[in-house]
């Protein structure tokens, strides 16, 4: 029996196929795609793949935050504002661009890098704010088990661990590994829109009858208040289940600049160009080799 009052259900189905990004990179875009375009406040979901010497060089970012979840190998970041950093499997970095960032994100390690890159929307009022960084080793990721199943917090709240991570957007950021023959029944916030990322093995979600969804899959979930989920399969299944509150603003989306106006776009262009209102630092800096 689940034990929900209103059980999502799975409403969309896609198969996030490899796509080239960056430079040299390649990355399975699942949200972002243009059937899963308007998944508010999510704006883009990459399952990124990268071998030396290919990469993000230089990029800049404003109006939204990005969440980089490494799975396997080490990304190295470095911003304009001299922030620099490492992370490796299992580590996070959960980047609020706001008003303005330019930085670089190549591989440290030698071998596939691998890991998720959220793309989360910021509200009006947030799109402007100074840039922070909210930066989690994998030592200090919230982590329960219960009846099999593994979860790691990243943010949000599930078996009764709550993540440190501050999430302007209101977000749950969960990663799940559920050993074969284990369920799980987890809360998500009703109105919240949802959806789930299968990394590895394959899992049934929704309804125990409906059939498997294997990896790189992603699964858009109908309204409810809690996913089921079931591995009836002899391996491990691991997903990431990702949720938030919509902020039922207009979208305008130019690459890296995420706003609510064409104007606020052609601003954002305007002072990325011309190093002002937040990207002072962009015309002096380039990331070290
Ligand atoms: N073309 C283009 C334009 C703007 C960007 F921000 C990027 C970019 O940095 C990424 C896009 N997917 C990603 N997955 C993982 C990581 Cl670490 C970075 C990215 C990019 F590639
Ligand atoms: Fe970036």
């Amino acid at each position: 029996a689940v034990p929900f009052e209103k059980p999502r259900a799975v409403v969309k189905k896609l198969l996030a196929e490899s796509q080239p990004e960056g430079q040299g990179a390649t990355v399975r875009r699942s949200i972002g795609r243009h059937e899963l375009r308007n998944l508010d406040p999510f704006l883009m979901l990459d399952e990124f793949s990268v071998s030396k010497p290919a990469g993000f060089p230089d990029h800049p970012h404003r109006g939204f935050e990005t969440v980089t979840y490494m799975l396997e190998g080490a990304f190295t970041h470095q911003d304009f504002a001299g922030h620099k950093g490492t992370i490796r499997a299992g580590d996070v970095q959960w980047m609020t661009a706001g008003r303005g960032i330019v930085h670089s994100e190549m591989p440290a390690g030698d071998g596939v890098q691998k890991g998720l890159q959220l793309w989360i929307n910021l509200s009006s009022k947030d799109k402007m704010i100074e840039p922070r960084y909210q930066e989690l080793q994998s030592k200090d990721i919230s982590r329960a088990e219960k009846d099999g199943v593994e979860v790691r917090i990243i943010a949000g709240e599930a078996f009764g661990v709550r993540s440190p991570v501050y999430t302007r957007t209101p977000t749950m950021y969960m990663d799940f590994t559920m050993r074969p023959g284990s369920q799980l029944h987890q809360p998500v916030p009703e109105g919240w829109n949802a959806f789930v990322y299968i990394i590895d093995g394959e899992g049934v979600f929704g309804r125990e009858k409906s059939a498997p969804v294997s990896a790189h899959h992603c699964i858009v979930l109908g309204d409810g208040d809690g996913i089921s989920v079931w591995n009836k399969s002899g391996a491990p299944l691991r997903f990431a289940l990702v949720a938030g509150q919509p902020l039922g603003e207009p979208v305008v989306q130019h690459g890296p600049f995420v706003m609510n106006s064409r104007a606020e776009i052609q601003q954002a262009m305007e002072d990325y160009y011309y190093g002002k209102n937040g990207f002072e630092r962009a015309s002096q800096w380039s990331s070290s080799a």
